[in-house]
């Protein structure tokens, strides 16, 4: 299969969909891969390093798209991208289309087969190509947060941690997990006073086991998610529905009782945010202020340390990359029921039931696509 890997183009996005080493796996199995020159140079990966694994180089995206039968990319596909798509070509990327409606309307009419990194599952119920990058945003989270509540970027003027004899900041976490477990364990780290919400109350209990008394945990009812929110100096968003739009939690009025300079650091933006106020910012200009509340919105968070989020990206995707490649992505999706719920988009039909359900599509059964 001829596997292309265009530059990603998102703000500040210096991730590639495949490493030199993942390149080189790839070349072994038989593939060719074509990557467009320069797209890994932001993190060191010379245009060299793919020669080296065994890739040729494009000299422009539009190469790429024009003849890879599998496009193998980071973030979802801007619009000069998916315009670019067409059917019998296969997308490999993360996608959230839930809350983008010009991006599925985008995919929907290349006839593209796209499957989204975000909703592939795994055996023990978890999400195995986003929770790398869920660690990653959930690690970062406490420390965008605590830039942001320093006095000269918004902020109450806060320690995470306090000092002796001043008590820490109260971070609250609405979502415990892969990022809120991430985010809460790091706060904790930095000293921070730092409980979780969730509706999950098995998922409670694991995270009471593993944290004992050192992080509080809280069943996520309104009551209760309204009045740690209402004392916090940090939120961190971090629930998901896979697939489907964030819930609004944190409605515009309940914000403005919020303390002056507290910071909200929403991490589910990327599926629309759980805070009504909510919208998606970029690592040039990643805060703005409502209502006193300084709010972090990068919906791509993972973006700005992408040397490491590239390695632990590809150590996930890899294993589905070449089934993909080796099988075509019929045969690899009957075998792999994990992989089939991945397919978001195929031939003009949403094939994902909560993306069909966010924005009024008819919903195309995997086992009719399969067919
Ligand atoms: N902004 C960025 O750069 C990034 C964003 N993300 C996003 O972060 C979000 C969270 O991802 P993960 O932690 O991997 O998901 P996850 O599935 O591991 O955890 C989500 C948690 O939310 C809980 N939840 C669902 N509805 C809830 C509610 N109403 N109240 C309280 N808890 C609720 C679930 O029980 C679950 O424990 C996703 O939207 C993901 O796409 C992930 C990585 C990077
Ligand atoms: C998951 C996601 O949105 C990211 O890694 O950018
Ligand atoms: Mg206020």
């Amino acid at each position: 299969m001829l596997i292309g890997v265009p530059k990603e183009i998102k703000n500040h996005e210096y991730r590639v969909g495949l490493t030199p080493s993942s390149v080189r796996e790839l070349v072994a199995h038989g593939h060719k891969v074509q990557v467009e020159t320069m797209a890994g140079a932001g993190i060191g990966f010379a245009d060299n390093d793919y020669v080296a694994a065994g890739a040729t180089i494009a000299a422009s995206a539009s190469d790429i798209f024009a003849s890879a039968e599998m496009i193998i990319k980071v973030k979802e596909p801007q619009k000069v991208e998916y315009e670019q798509l067409r059917e019998g070509q296969l997308l490999f990327t993360y996608l959230h289309l839930a809350p983008d409606p010009d991006q599925t309307a985008g995919l929907v009419k290349s006839g593209v087969t796209a499957i989204a990194y975000e909703t592939v599952t795994d055996r023990a119920g978890g999400l195995p190509l986003l929770a790398p990058m869920s660690e990653v945003a959930g690690r970062m989270a406490p420390q965008v947060g605590a830039a942001a509540l320093q006095k000269a970027n918004g902020g109450r003027g806060m320690l995470l941690g306090g000092v002796p004899g001043v008590a820490p900041a109260k971070v609250v976490v609405i979502g415990g997990g892969v990022v809120g477990t991430n985010a809460a364990r790091i706060a904790a780290g930095m000293g921070a006073d730092v409980i979780i919400l969730d509706k999950n109350v098995k998922r409670l209990t694991y995270l009471d086991d593993l944290y004992g008394p050192r992080i509080k945990t809280q069943y996520a009812t309104i009551d209760d998610t309204e009045a740690l929110v209402l004392e916090a100096d940090m939120v961190v968003g971090a629930v998901l529905v896979p697939g489907a739009a964030a819930p609004k939690l944190i409605k515009k009025e309940q914000l403005s009782r919020m303390k002056p300079g507290s910071v909200i650091v929403d991490v589910a933006i990327d599926q629309g945010g759980c805070f009504e106020t909510s919208k998606a910012t970029t690592h040039a200009d990643p805060t703005y202020i409502v209502d006193d509340v300084v709010h972090y919105c990068v919906a791509n968070m993972p973006g700005a340390v992408a040397r490491t989020s590239t390695f632990a990206l590809n150590n996930a995707t890899l294993p589905f990359a070449l089934a993909l490649a080796d099988k075509g992505w019929k045969k690899a999706c009957q075998d792999d029921p994990h992989l089939v719920a991945g397919l978001n988009v195929h031939a003009g039909k949403i094939t994902y039931k909560a993306v069909a359900d966010a924005l009024g599509y008819e919903y195309l059964p995997i086992e009719s696509a399969l067919a």
